[in-house]
């Protein structure tokens, strides 16, 4: 594609050189770039992409893209050098220009908020499937096409992988996606330039202000995605549920929440079981018996926003409740492990406040004995969850054993030690264990019949963060090696 055509729309400060050149790739790493590229020097939070563009040229860059004048490189005549205030911002035009805009030949759903975001994507295109729809799944487990799994590394990926993914989904014969879209993405431009059909609100709870330092910047965040969507699909039972609502103002709106009349989509008559949640729907003044396999009342949210979600997309009701009766389990979400002595294991990935306070409550009100708690909590991450992690878990537990999620390079301890500044505040029984491994197994052994073992934090993930090296971990299966041995 012409240089010109890419950069048609972007915010040019001024430009060296000449934009007839054929751009055949575009990159904001440099170790992408390759022969006839356009790199983009973005101004990051550890490194300066300006730094990167003697290697990005000598990699085969034809265009580069600076926010930095000082940044062009003497004697390279043949590059253009296109002079921009947001090199962020131009990467999300630049990309989608490049690759198309795919997103305006297909079916694009969003779904933002603190939690629920990957359970409820798996939902949609669970019901997408069932209504005989070529699908499209991008979020933090996995990205796929049809059934076809890619493997990813964030919840929403950077702007120039976003649409690349789009326009091969297209080509492949994709007509509707769905995407979990963070606050990150949202904030730094990754989405933008995207048509979503349908936007979808779960809720606002504390995390991440490490990186937004106060939950309204947080909620300002997750709102973009309001401001930009045709129909939202919102929690009228969070707090900044009506606030979404304002920012959808004049577009088509669907409201959800359980035990009230005031919303399009209501549930009631919660009945919850360890294998799953029944409930009575309520839309448009009829009734739906639902049935989900993954127990909770927060099971029950993700449920709501997936059929309204749906709905918005014109696929019928008894489609979408068929489809969750049937395929509504999802990896590390409230996944449960029976074990030979007769208590359960569940591996889940709470690993912000609300999330773990509403797994406890679920198990809480279906275990008959005990529940034991394994958890920690992130480095490198939002600090200030930590010591209400530790409230929430030692309130909700009979005992916690508190250890190491992904330390990154914190020190493990010292993670350990602010989750424990709110654990005892509680007076619950708890010890430390940093090695996850022998945190879990610890736990296991103490599991008696009637009990339940709640693993918290990782969920899907197959790795441990240990400083700046990645091990292989994963809790479902030290859980299942666990029992392989009781067995013997
Ligand atoms: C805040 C954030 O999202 N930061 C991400 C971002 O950093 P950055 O853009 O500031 O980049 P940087 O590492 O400082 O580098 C600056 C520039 O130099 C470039 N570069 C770098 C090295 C090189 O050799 N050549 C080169 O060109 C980079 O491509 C980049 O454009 O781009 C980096 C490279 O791609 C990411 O590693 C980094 O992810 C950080 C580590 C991260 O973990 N992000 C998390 C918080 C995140 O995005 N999470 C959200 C939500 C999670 C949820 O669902 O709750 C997500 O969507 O995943
Ligand atoms: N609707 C919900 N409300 C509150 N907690 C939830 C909800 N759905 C799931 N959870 C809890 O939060 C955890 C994370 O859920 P999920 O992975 O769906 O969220 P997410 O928004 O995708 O998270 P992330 O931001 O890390 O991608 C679950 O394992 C469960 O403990
Ligand atoms: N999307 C979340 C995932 C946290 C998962 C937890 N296991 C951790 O590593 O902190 C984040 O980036 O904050
Ligand atoms: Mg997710």
């Amino acid at each position: 594609m012409k240089l010109n055509k890419i950069i048609e729309g972007c915010d040019v400060q001024s430009l060296i050189g000449g934009t007839e050149a054929d751009v055949t790739n575009i990159s904001n790493d440099s170790r992408r770039i390759k022969e006839g590229g356009l790199f983009v020097a973005v101004t990051g939070f550890e490194l300066d992409g300006h730094k990167f563009i003697p290697g990005a040229v000598a990699n085969g860059a034809k265009a580069v893209v600076l926010e930095d004048p000082a940044a062009v490189l003497k004697g390279h005549a043949d590059v253009a050098w296109i002079l921009v205030r947001d090199s962020r911002e131009e990467l999300a035009r630049i990309a989608a220009n490049f690759y198309g805009h795919p997103t305006e030949k297909m079916t694009l759903a969003g779904v933002t908020g603190t939690n629920g975001k990957t359970s409820t994507v798996f939902l949609i295109q669970n019901i997408l499937k069932h209504a005989g729809r070529k699908t499209g799944l991008i979020g933090t487990i996995e990205n796929r096409i049809g059934d076809r799994v890619v493997a990813t590394e964030r919840t929403t990926p950077e702007a120039d992988e976003l649409q690349a993914l789009f326009a091969r989904m297209l080509s492949e014969g994709v007509d509707s996606v769905v995407m979990e879209v963070s606050s990150h993405a949202l904030d730094l431009h990754r989405v933008d330039h995207c048509k979503f059909h349908v936007g979808v609100y779960t809720n606002l709870t504390l995390d991440h202000l490490d990186y937004h330092e106060t939950m309204e910047n947080y909620r300002d965040a997750k709102a973009k995605l309001f401001e930009r969507c045709q129909a939202a699909v919102v929690n009228m039972d969070d707090p900044q549920g009506g606030f979404m609502l304002q920012k959808a103002a004049g577009k088509k709106k669907l409201t959800y929440g359980i035990g009230r009349e005031d919303v399009d989509l209501s549930a009631k008559n919660l009945r919850e079981r360890l294998d799953g949640v029944h409930f009575t729907l309520t839309h448009e003044g009829r009734e739906w018996e639902a049935y989900m396999q993954t127990p909770g009342k927060f099971s029950v949210y993700n449920g709501l926003a997936a059929i309204g979600c749906t709905l918005a997309l014109g696929i019928p009701m008894e489609i979408a409740l068929q489809a969750l009766a049937t395929e509504s389990r999802i990896r590390g979400r409230f996944e449960a492990f029976p074990s030979p002595t007769g208590y359960v294991a569940i591996v889940d990935y709470a690993h912000a406040p609300d999330g773990l306070q509403n797994v406890l409550q679920a198990i809480r009100e279906m275990s008959e004995k005990r529940v034991i708690t394994v958890f920690g909590c992130g480095g490198d991450r939002d600090k200030s969850k930590r010591p209400v992690m530790g409230r929430i878990a030692g309130e909700m537990s009979d005992y916690c054993i508190i250890t190491s999620d992904n330390p990154r390079t914190e020190s493990p301890e010292r993670i350990i030690t602010d989750v424990e500044v709110g654990m005892q505040k509680t007076g619950c029984a708890y010890e430390r264990i940093t090695d996850r491994k022998a945190a879990i197994h610890k736990a296991l052994s103490m599991g008696e019949k009637g009990d339940v073992v709640l693993i918290a934090g990782k969920g899907h993930e197959d790795y441990q963060v240990l400083g700046k090296e990645k091990i292989h971990f994963d809790d479902a299966e030290v859980v299942l090696e666990f029992f392989k041995e009781v067995r013997k």
